[in-house]
């Protein structure tokens, strides 16, 4: 089975990934690589309110209206535990509102400190098309901030196993050991979105089988 051929079957125009976050992008880009047709659309769609599943399935319907055809939309969740998977959807006020100090006082008051980040990404096919969700979780805890502050909650997100944060150290050709821990990191914190990846693989298989 040649990926490319019945993906473009299933989707005869490219999918727009809609997306105002250039990191975001980066990212996904790298895990979809040539598998599916693929375009990317900087809008800066409402955030919603609700259950995460529900928020991005809102956000394809809302995408897939303005581009007028298939599209991807991603949300990334920060859940604590100790506060019942808040902030969860709303980590991105949290985290411009209190920093990375004030997400580690809102635990302050708990023992438990794990936390999950949650991917979730809905797709599309059209305007008309109920969107398709896939959920994606790594679990971890909150830590005080450690490493480069350029992408959102990452300093103070320790994935499970890791003795270090979320972020990605600068590649340095000479340091091989900080070489391959930046490639075992990277993967790690790309999981949640693989492993949609996957069932958006497995989706489109189905599809192209049924046809
Ligand atoms: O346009 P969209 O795609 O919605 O981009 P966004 O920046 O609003 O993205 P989210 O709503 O998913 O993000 C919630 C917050 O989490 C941050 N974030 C997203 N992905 C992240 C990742 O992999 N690591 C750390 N922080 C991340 C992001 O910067 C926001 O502050
Ligand atoms: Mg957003």
């Amino acid at each position: 089975m040649s990926g490319s051929g019945g993906a473009m079957r299933v989707f005869p125009r490219p999918v727009t990934f809609v997306t105002g976050n250039a990191k975001k992008l980066e990212e996904v880009r790298a895990i979809l690589g040539q598998s599916i047709p693929f375009q990317s659309l900087k809008l800066d769609l409402p955030e919603l309110q609700g259950e995460p599943e529900e928020i991005s399935k809102e956000k394809a319907r809302l995408a897939a209206v303005q581009v007028n055809g298939p599209v991807l939309v991603e949300d990334t969740c920060l859940c604590f535990n100790a506060l019942n998977g808040l902030p969860g959807p709303y980590i991105k006020w949290f985290l411009q509102k209190t920093g990375h100090e004030g997400l580690n006082n809102l635990l302050k008051a708990y023992e438990d400190k794990s936390a999950y980040a949650m991917c979730i990404f809905s797709l599309a096919l059209g305007p008309e098309d109920e969107p398709i969700t896939f959920v994606g979780k790594t679990p971890g805890k909150i830590v005080p901030a450690r490493g480069p502050t350029d992408f959102g909650w990452d300093p103070i997100f320790e994935p499970e196993g890791y003795e270090q944060t979320f972020v990605l150290p600068p590649p340095h050709p000479f340091l091989s050991n900080l070489y391959h821990t930046r490639l075992r990191l990277r993967y790690q914190k790309l999981t949640p979105i693989y492993s949609s990846h996957l069932a958006l693989k497995s989706l489109r298989l189905d599809q192209f089988f049924s046809q």
